[in-house]
């Protein structure tokens, strides 16, 4: 009993001594063994679990604040969120789609309009744009005063038609020197009184009258064997020439199924007119008959398929002075490359080049002379130089001809010698110069010439069995001249021009 009373006596002094609050407890122990010592104090933690209670209840009370709806029934704190964060995702998602959408319709339209033409056109802002300014655009109740303008335009109009008389009265004057006895509108009856002859072995062949002939008189007119663009940049193009090569090859190698009917003497035509072209693109020799040297030709002979280039149908000409030997002779020096092992694509190309610079007359743009095609003639030395200008410079449609390409080239003479009788050449006595000019197309001669066809005119009275000749007038002839006006001397200080150039 005493024992138990001592221990409440104990647990009373703890009491009054112990803190009332405080984070550590301070608790007295009895001294050891028999010693009466104070009893020293021992600090004491609280505890863990303490505080993990404390924390429960913190965090309880946490969760149980954001989790609460609110006062008048709305979402928890964490419904909020939750919800926000899954509307964030929903919004990413919508917006990617579009975007993808967006993409697809891009490519999809961007094939659709690719194969579409570009509008060669100006959107115009707004096309009332062209109507500003204009003398008819007056609205309504306004008049403009249009005197000013009338009478401006009215002046133009009539300087223009003073220059334009002018210019043709000049032009006519000029032409009434060299003028043809009358202007021809139907196709003469008579076919060209030419034939075919040998000039010299280096000149080649050449045309000759084969009646007199009156000076202005109609000599012939023909259609072109061939037409092509063709100048010495377009020459210089690959790729355009090919189709030149190809054009030159078909003309010279006309009908080479020759042999029967009326074609058999196309090959025989051309290959007389352009004998060494005609050999360096493998056609020839010429073949050689009876009706060669006819002098009514026929269907098949040369001369008869040589008046189907003229307009007027069946040729009929006076006959050829060519015999068998004399062009044996003239072929004979000819360079036959296609016996040495054929053409090469650049041999047939320089050749071709060779073909036109010899052989084609440049027709003038259409609408730059009456009649819409050009004229070659060789009247003037200051229209021959424009339009050798204007053929380097520009590229224009050419015309081969067949008989026109078997006239040979004469010099013009300088104007003091030109048609003077005291220079006139050798015995015939006969003016120097050329005897003949030509022309392409309608202008000047006669109307019923087509665009393309070369027409010639006799410059002077002509004697049957002269060489019809004219000035080729170019400065590049590509040859030695040996024209008269040349072997006379009459080109003075300019001979070393000619032929060389
Ligand atoms: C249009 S063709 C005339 C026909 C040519 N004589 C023939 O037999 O094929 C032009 C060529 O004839 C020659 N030729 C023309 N006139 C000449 C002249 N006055 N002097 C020397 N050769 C000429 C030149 O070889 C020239 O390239």
């Amino acid at each position: 009993m005493s024992a138990l009373r001592q221990r409440a006596a104990q647990v009373a002094r703890q009491a009054r001594t112990a803190r009332p609050s405080g984070v550590q407890n301070t608790r007295s122990y009895a001294s050891s063994h028999g010693h009466h010592e104070a009893p020293h104090t021992v600090e004491e933690s609280l505890g863990a679990g303490f505080y993990i209670t404390v924390g429960t209840v913190a965090a309880s009370v946490l969760v149980y604040k954001v989790s609460r709806p609110g006062e008048n029934g709305e979402d928890s704190s964490v419904h909020k969120w939750v919800r926000k964060v899954s509307d964030f995702s929903t919004e990413w998602e919508t917006k990617n789609h579009l975007m993808t959408a967006a993409l697809e319709q891009a490519a999809h339209d961007r094939h659709l309009l690719y194969g579409v033409e570009r509008s060669k056109n100006f959107e115009l802002t707004y096309p009332e744009v062209f109507t500003h300014g204009s003398p008819h655009n007056v609205p309504a109740g306004h008049y403009a005063n249009l005197d000013k303008v009338i009478a401006h335009y009215k002046q133009q109009h009539h300087n223009e038609e003073a220059r334009k008389a002018t210019k043709l009265a000049a032009a006519a004057a000029a032409a009434a020197q060299h003028a043809p006895p009358k202007f021809l509108a139907n196709p003469p009856l008579d076919l060209p009184a030419v034939r075919m002859g040998l000039v010299t072995p280096r000149v080649g062949y050449g045309l000759f009258a084969a009646r007199d002939l009156a000076a202005g008189e109609f000599v012939l007119h023909e259609a072109p064997l061939m037409t092509a663009l063709f100048n010495e940049t377009f020459s210089a193009d690959a790729s355009l020439t090919q189709g030149q090569v190809a054009a030159c090859r078909a003309a010279l190698l006309l009908a080479t199924d020759a042999g029967a009917g009326a074609d058999a003497g196309a090959v025989t035509v051309t290959a007389v007119a352009f004998p060494a072209i005609a050999a360096r693109f493998g056609v020839g020799p010429v073949l050689f008959d009876d009706e060669f040297e006819s002098e009514s030709g026929g269907a098949r002979g040369v001369m008869g398929k040589m008046g189907m280039n003229l307009v007027a149908g069946q040729g009929r000409f006076a006959g050829s002075t060519v015999t068998r030997d004399e062009y044996e002779a003239y072929t004979a020096r000819l360079d036959v490359s296609a016996a040495s092992g054929g053409l090469s694509e650049t041999e047939a190309r320089e050749a071709c080049r060779e073909f036109f610079r010899h052989y084609a007359f440049q027709v003038l743009p259409r609408g730059s002379g009456s009649g819409g095609g050009g004229c070659g003639c060789d009247s003037g030395g200051g229209r021959r130089s424009t339009l050798l200008a204007t053929a380097a410079a520009a590229t224009r449609e050419a015309c081969v001809y067949l008989l026109g390409s078997l006239v040979n080239h004469c010099c013009t003479p300088p104007t003091p010698f030109l048609g003077s009788a005291s220079f006139s050449t050798g015995s015939s006595n006969t003016p120097a110069g050329p005897n003949c000019s030509w022309r392409i197309g309608p202008s000047g001669l006669a109307q019923f010439i087509k665009p393309r066809h070369i027409c010639v005119q006799a410059r002077r009275a002509i004697r049957e069995g002269e060489q019809l000749t004219w000035d080729y007038g170019k400065r590049d002839k590509g040859f030695a001249c040996e024209c008269d006006t040349c072997r006379n001397g009459l080109m003075g200080g300019l001979g070393s021009l000619c032929g060389v150039l």
